[in-house]
């Protein structure tokens, strides 16, 4: 179990996060939703160690990150940022032996990880001339090839993970996570703008606003008329589709 609880985060003066928090269980996914600017990737860079709160705790299976040392939280949960940088002309192979670590390019796990996110084949490819969708999933599998170094399943951050994917890539994204989480044990938290996706991935949802948790609970608990209406100031009628946890497309309306 990995828990942030009472998280206060200021900077400037201005309080980003106030008394949030998120859960991620291991083998399920936690989706965080909310408007721009409620302090989504805050709250998900307070839980990776990488922002230090004012006040409030992360929990990873026990122990306070702040006392884990650096090489030891690697092993125990992985982040994959909203805008991941590679400033050199790295290969595929190379980029994913950053998580693996950088003398094993060709290492098992490297290959692993790549067969994970279905991009076998690719170890050659300039990562710079990768779609967008397979950039991601190379972010993806440089974080499960960081994971595959601790002994645990480990936990995956993932920030808008779909941000500029097609429908297809969107989908592929979210099933692979899915997929992670229901076979790999691993638990997810990831930040998603689209409530469609946020249905189809999660199996816990907490929504933020202005730094606070306004609700916390199931897909069909979280993305009611109501709430949409109440977080993001629009007007909505959801409708589940029967068979599938997508919400029809027409949800929301004028
Ligand atoms: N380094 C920073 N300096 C000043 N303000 C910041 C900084 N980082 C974030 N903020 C502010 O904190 C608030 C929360 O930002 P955050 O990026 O966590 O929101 P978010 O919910 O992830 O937004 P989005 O959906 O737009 O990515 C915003 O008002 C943002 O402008």
């Amino acid at each position: 179990m990995y828990r942030a609880h009472g998280i206060t985060f200021r900077l400037g003066g201005r309080a980003l996060l106030t008394d949030a928090g998120a859960a991620i269980t291991p083998g399920r996914v936690s989706v965080l939703i909310g408007p721009n600017g409620a302090g989504k990737s805050t709250l998900l860079k307070v839980m990776a160690g990488e922002l230090r709160p004012q006040s409030g705790h992360v929990l990873l299976d026990g122990a306070d990150i702040s006392t884990l040392p650096p090489a030891r939280l690697a092993m125990l949960r992985a982040v994959v940022p909203q805008h991941a940088q590679i400033a050199f002309p790295f290969t595929v192979a190379e980029v994913v032996a950053i998580g693996a670590g950088s003398d094993r390019i060709g290492s098992a796990p490297v290959a692993r990880a790549l067969k994970e996110v279905e991009l076998s084949g690719f170890e050659q490819r300039p990562y710079d001339r990768l779609s967008g969708g397979e950039r991601q999933r190379v972010q993806l599998a440089r974080a499960l090839a960081q994971l595959d170094r601790g002994r645990s399943a480990g936990y995956l951050l993932l920030d808008e993970p779909t941000a500029s994917l097609d429908l297809a890539q969107q989908v592929l994204v979210v099933r692979l996570m899915r997929r992670l989480a229901a076979e790999r044990g691993i638990g997810i938290l990831a930040v998603l703008h689209d409530l469609n996706l946020a249905a189809m991935a999660a199996d816990h949802i907490t929504a933020l606003k202005n730094g606070h948790v306004v609700a916390c609970g199931t897909p069909k608990e979280i993305l009611t008329d109501a709430a949409i209406g109440t977080l993001y100031g629009v007007p909505a009628r959801v409708s589940w589709a029967p068979e599938t946890p997508f919400l029809l497309p027409q949800s929301i309306v004028d």
